[in-house]
């Protein structure tokens, strides 16, 4: 068989993954948990000849956590402002990005003023996860025992799977030195992910599906079938519409290169021809961007917690955007089969899928969002935030965002850049700054090789200072999507 990728599948376990031993009430267990490496293998060199440098971004996730069975209203202070954040449902989780100083309370659904519980956010990791537990009588557990009496036996249910998180975060933290922001239970991730051992680290992959050389004409860009069954397509197949692509190429190498180790980061140079572009900048001036909602990391129990609407002059997110399903047209359904070959995650998982196409996934959903079209203005940005969310406590999937794809659409703009306040290096305080180029793409991972919650894949979009951005992304989840 020809090699597809300059990665060779092998049973060995990825180095940074270490047994230990923990219990969260039922017995002594193993688990094999993500420690960061030396940051002097990042430059490849003995351990112990360099030392990491303090990111001048104090920054980190913030997790709270409604351990009651009534619904509370979340509020951040600061700046002289009360804001209102968003509701948590009994016993649901949500957060957003902190500093330390930070103040925040609940209070009851319909008595804003009453403070229910307050916290000011301390350093990382310590600051991480906040829990509002009205039961909870400190060093007795006979009291505690007594107030839980008014759970339901559903409810209780939940508060024991939370106290074997919160027991199981303790645990990891005292072994990894990082605060465990999944749910207990959580696996590792089912997708494959490209290792980032050392700065510079190069993978290539090959895809049949190349570029596009020219624009095919409109009537052949209609949206395509939904149908798991006019899909697929077999090795032998021609890829679609191959006569408006770069002739004399059945395959294409992609190579990604390692920016960042931790968290781990790649850029892709050349993902995305011209002319591929052209028709999504073409498919944007069609579309109708509204102004972005999210601002805070949200659990992805949308369902249950509602957000409000961010007051002006508070908003983390100033851009444009809309969301582009892959059916939209046969050039976005290349790009997203050509995005599976880069991730190799099999392109069916990213689509509704047939019963017999990956039957050992419990859901038919696409394993990813809608391509989301982004537009950047004059001062616009989005300040620092992750992309992952917080499954809730009874998903028995533990859905969550896994990797993000970012394709740049141009270049040349003042500002603007991807940054990474928070990756792990030997020489600068600074951020990591990913410089726009039109058709590069950017990968990183928002969880770890262990299913935890990567704090460390932290970003931002800087400003633009002159100019514009454009930039598509993609949102892939592991081991579901669920909303
Ligand atoms: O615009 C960028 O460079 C980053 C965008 C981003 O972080 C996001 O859309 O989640
Ligand atoms: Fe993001």
């Amino acid at each position: 068989e020809e090699q597809t990728c300059s990665w060779t599948e092998t049973s060995e376990v990825d180095p940074a993954l270490k047994e230990f031993t923990y219990d969260v009430g039922d017995g002594p267990k193993q688990f094999l948990a993500y420690v960061e490496p030396d940051v002097s293998s990042f430059y490849q060199e003995p351990e112990g000849s360099r030392k990491k440098v303090i990111p001048k971004f104090n920054g980190f996730a913030a997790k709270f956590i409604n351990l009651s069975n009534k619904k509370v209203k979340h509020y951040w202070e600061g700046n002289g402002a009360t804001v209102l954040m968003r509701f948590y449902t009994p016993f649901s989780s949500g957060g957003t990005a902190s500093f330390p100083g930070h103040r925040f309370f609940f209070t009851p659904e319909n008595e804003p003023d009453v403070r229910l519980k307050e916290w000011v956010v301390e350093d990382y990791p310590a600051g991480n996860i906040m829990v509002y537990d009205p039961y909870l009588v400190e060093g007795d557990e006979e009291k505690t025992e007594a107030n839980l009496a008014v759970l339901s036996t559903d409810e209780r249910e939940l508060y024991d799977m939370w106290q074997k998180t919160l027991s199981f975060h303790e645990q990891y933290r005292n072994f990894t030195g990082r605060s465990w922001l999944a749910n207990y239970g959580t696996e590792a991730p089912k997708n494959f992910m490209w290792r980032s051992d050392y700065f510079g680290q190069t993978h290539w992959v090959t895809t049949k599906e190349t570029h596009f050389a020219e624009v095919p004409p409109a009537d052949l860009l209609e949206p395509i079938s939904i149908q798991p069954s006019a899909r697929i397509l077999k090795d032998s197949d021609e890829r679609t519409l191959s006569e408006y692509r770069v002739k004399g190429q059945s395959t294409m190498n992609m190579t990604l290169r390692a920016l960042s180790c931790a968290p781990r980061v790649f850029e892709i140079e050349n993902f995305l021809s011209e002319a591929e572009i052209e028709h999504i900048l073409e498919l944007a001036g069609g579309i109708n961007l509204k102004a972005s909602t999210t601002g805070d990391v949200g659990s992805n129990s949308n369902r249950n917690n509602e957000k409000v609407k961010p007051e002006e002059g508070t908003k983390t997110r100033t851009s444009f955007n809309s969301w582009v399903p892959r059916e939209r047209s046969p050039v976005l359904d290349a790009i997203y089969r050509r995005s599976g070959d880069l991730l190799r995650i099999d392109e069916s998982l990213l689509r509704y899928r047939g019963d017999d196409e990956h039957p050992e996934v419990p859901t038919k959903k696409a394993t990813c969002e809608s391509l989301q079209l982004v537009h950047y203005g004059q001062t616009q940005e989005y300040t620092s935030h992750h992309d992952f969310g917080y499954s809730s406590i009874d998903d028995p999937y533990n859905g969550a965002r896994f990797a993000t794809l970012l394709f740049y659409l141009n270049e040349e703009m003042e500002g603007g850049q991807t940054s990474f306040p928070r990756w792990v290096n030997a020489e600068t305080f600074r951020e990591l700054q990913v410089v726009p180029k039109a058709g590069k793409a950017v990968l990183f991972y928002s969880q770890l090789p262990d299913g935890n919650l990567d704090d460390f894949s932290q970003h931002a979009a800087k400003p633009i200072v002159d100019g514009e951005k454009w930039l598509i992304n993609l949102w892939v989840w592991d081991p579901v999507y669920e909303t």
